[in-house]
């Protein structure tokens, strides 16, 4: 059952501006690296402390994005009536970040592009093995495919928990369609769709020049260990972060 917009606590209250806030500007990082077209694409980010997520407006232009604008859901996906930009519709994938949202509690942000390389690999509805070292650094692994969904239900977001449970990976390749990807917060999940681009098009151009190199899963351990829990500064958001971290995935 939705909360009434009137029953939300002040530090709720304060914590939907803060995402709000986050959310609509990492909107503009998706564009910035060429991870979207026209009005393609979705950030959404959980509201620390309460059963809230907040998503941008369906069909709406990047330049026209503002944190008034984006809208405030229940993790049922229902948009909390009185609350602003509820006058529109919520993004048309709204239910699939409602589902990782209800059923993996570790994510703080959910994220889908239909970034070039990335979509090329859900074309063939094959996984991005993990052949270079900024692969294990981010994913822990290769970036595993997800089944094939229509919009509409619960169908894309079962897909994307049911493939990214207990896998080191914040990023899937839903088949046919495109990346979705995950994270303790908004920022962490756009980082992840920027990554996974990334290295769809470093693997992508290595393969048709010939046959790949794997690197040992002992390295890749290696790595994954070391860039999560050294690199950076101690202060760094992924050295607390959960999501993707799966201890016991070793795949
Ligand atoms: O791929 C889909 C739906 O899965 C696109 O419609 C999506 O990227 C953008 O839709 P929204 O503007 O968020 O409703």
């Amino acid at each position: 059952m939705s909360p009434a917009a009137s029953a939300l606590s002040p530090e709720v209250e304060a914590a939907i501006a803060q995402v709000r806030e986050d959310v609509a500007r990492l909107h503009a990082e998706l564009t910035r690296y060429g991870l979207v077209v026209w009005t393609g694409g979705n950030v959404s980010g959980r509201v620390p402390g309460a059963d809230l997520f907040v998503i941008k407006p369906s069909g709406v232009s990047y330049d026209d994005l503002a944190a008034e604008n984006m809208i405030l859901c229940d993790l049922d996906g229902n948009v909390v009536p009185g609350t602003s930009g509820s006058e529109r519709a919520p993004s048309s994938d709204t239910a699939a970040h409602a589902y990782v949202y209800r059923n993996m509690p570790e994510v703080g942000g959910v994220v889908h592009t239909h970034s070039t390389f990335a979509v090329a690999w859900a074309a063939r509805g094959e996984e991005i093995p993990c052949v270079i070292t900024a692969m294990a650094d981010e994913f822990g692994g290769p970036i595993p495919v997800g089944p094939f969904a229509i919009i509409g239900d619960d169908s894309i977001g079962r897909g994307i928990v049911e493939t990214l449970r207990g896998h080191r990976s914040r990023a899937v390749l839903m088949r046919n369609h495109g990346p979705f990807t995950i994270g303790s917060s908004a920022k962490d999940a756009v980082k992840a769709a920027v990554m996974v681009e990334d290295v769809a098009r470093s693997v992508h151009f290595a393969r048709e020049a010939g046959p790949l190199v794997p690197i040992p899963r002992d390295a890749i351990d290696r790595l994954y260990d070391r860039y999560q829990n050294v690199y950076g500064q101690t202060g760094d958001a992924r050295r607390e972060s959960t999501a993707g971290q799966s201890e016991d995935a070793r795949r």
